[in-house]
């Protein structure tokens, strides 16, 4: 099958310009002025788009256990809406079991997504204890298997929380082995008892998650794992950052010279603490771990994003109803299920609140959404570029049509929007998967399942020249 995209302009993390896109199979096949269409069975007309590289989400939790529920969205249902929203390729949170081998995890990970994935998808591996079955384990995982990235949290004390040992283990196997650590940074302890002194006050309210979370929380948390990672020389990501204590912690890291790299999700550029304020119960909706935090702390992560301090936008997509899950913390805000629904907002909230509104550039933006978590994690230049050679998932974008964000119009499962009746500017109109159409003029055509599990490179592998001179 040859498909032939005309019309359009072309951005890359480096480069806009003219040209056509001619696609032959799955495939980037030509790029160029007036490409032939003799031969070509599909022409796709671009005109007034942009053509980017699809999005690439380094963070997703579809179809996972948490807080005493499953979230709300699946491989199914989360991918849909993701290719919706223009995004290709996610990569997702395997949980692990302590005591229990990590190839169970990885198992039950892959009947999750195969037969439901719309788009391809990879997997990070959680690393929660370090005994002699995980060091075994795990230079298979990596080699063999594909899965070049764990996931330590320094938070969610008896539940998820690791040791500092536990990190600083898994970031010395990991630089042996060739795997990017990543971390959820806060501290767990202090949490811990900050939560349980409010209780004891009787402070059972949805602002009581953001009050015992402090930015302190986040940024001890953040400068600890900075670190352990550079007393480990070994490579480091750190996801959803929140604040301007935590941003702080990795330029510094950074300054010395340390391999370490940051992620924020749209919520928190967007929203802030005062949702957790809203009347009733209505706070729940806006329960993340880190908390949304107050608004100034925006403008250090807009400002991060602009600087390089931080790289990446991931969902953190984790959605539960708030009828019928996010009610099960009503009366205690500490079993509120933590987490919400970005996946498909996540690229146009970007474009939106960052390019419509000057705040980065067109190709920081395709950096920030696609590209940059493609070298990270891996992936390029199989994914994230457009280029001779590479995947062909691309997304035609219309930078002037205007839309506002619902519940009611969304394509997720859960029942709200944590983005309601807001305006964005641009919308994801086509998007493909590996050459194929999979949404046609804002419509899903594709097929479930469609999508192929990734196996990744090691860290650095195929880009380390590329990482370095990008640090
Ligand atoms: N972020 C959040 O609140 N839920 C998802 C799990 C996590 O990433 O910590
Ligand atoms: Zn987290
Ligand atoms: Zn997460």
């Amino acid at each position: 099958m040859k498909r032939l995209i005309q019309n359009g302009t072309i951005v890359t993390a480096s480069d806009t310009y003219k040209a056509d896109l001619l696609i032959e199979g799955e495939t980037i096949a030509q790029i160029g002025q007036q490409l032939a269409v003799q031969g070509v069975d599909e022409i796709i007309d671009a005109s007034g788009c942009f053509v980017f590289p699809g999005g690439i989400d380094p963070h997703t939790h579809l179809d996972m256990p948490f807080g005493g529920t499953v979230t709300k969205d699946d491989f199914e249902t989360g991918t849909i809406a993701a290719a919706y929203g223009g995004t290709t390729t996610i990569i997702d949170f395997c949980l692990t079991e302590k005591e229990k081998p990590l190839h169970t995890a990885i198992e039950a990970w892959h009947k999750k997504a195969a037969g439901k994935a719309a788009i391809d998808y990879g997997f990070h591996l959680m690393i929660g204890e370090i005994n002699e079955a995980v060091l075994n384990e795990l230079p298979a995982i990596v080699s063999t298997e594909g899965i070049s990235s764990f996931k330590v949290f320094m938070a969610y004390k008896h539940v998820f929380q690791a040791d500092d040992a536990t990190l600083f283990e898994t970031l010395t196997k990991a630089k042996e082995l060739g795997a990017l650590v990543m971390v959820h940074a806060e501290n767990g302890d202090v949490i811990d008892y900050l939560t349980k002194q409010a209780l004891k006050e009787g402070k059972t309210a949805p602002i009581y998650h953001a009050l015992t979370r402090p930015v302190e929380a986040e940024g001890e948390a953040t400068g600890r794992a900075c670190q352990l990672a550079s007393l480990a020389q070994s490579q480091l990501y750190v996801v959803h950052v929140t604040c301007q204590e935590a941003v702080q912690q990795i330029a510094e890291a950074r300054k010395q010279g340390a391999d370490i790299w940051g992620e924020t999700c749209p919520q928190y550029l967007v929203l802030d603490e005062s949702m957790l304020r809203k009347p009733g119960f209505e706070g729940a909706k806006y329960v993340w771990s880190p908390p949304l935090r107050e608004k100034q702390h925006q403008d250090a992560l807009w400002k991060a994003l602009k600087t390089g301090a931080l790289q990446t936008i991931g969902s953190d997509q984790c959605s539960f109803d708030f009828a019928g899950q996010k009610d099960l913390g009503i009366n205690d805000f500490t079993k509120i299920p933590n987490g919400g629904p970005i996946i498909e907002d996540r690229f146009s909230l970007l474009y939106s609140e960052g390019v419509a509104k000057g705040r980065i550039g067109l190709n920081e933006f395709v950096d920030l959404v696609s590209t940059r978590a493609a070298k990270l994690f891996g992936l390029y230049p199989k994914k994230g570029c457009i280029a001779v050679g590479a995947d062909a998932d691309i997304v035609l974008f219309d930078p002037q049509a205007e839309r506002v964000l619902s519940a009611r119009t969304h394509h997720l499962a859960v029942d709200y929007s944590a983005f309601e009746g807001m305006r964005v500017k641009g919308t994801p109109r086509t998007v493909l998967s590996r050459g194929k159409v999979i949404v046609r003029d804002q419509t899903y055509v594709g097929t479930p399942g469609e999508g192929a599990f990734l196996k990744r490179a090691r860290y650095g592998e195929l880009w380390t020249n590329d990482l370095v001179g990008q640090r």
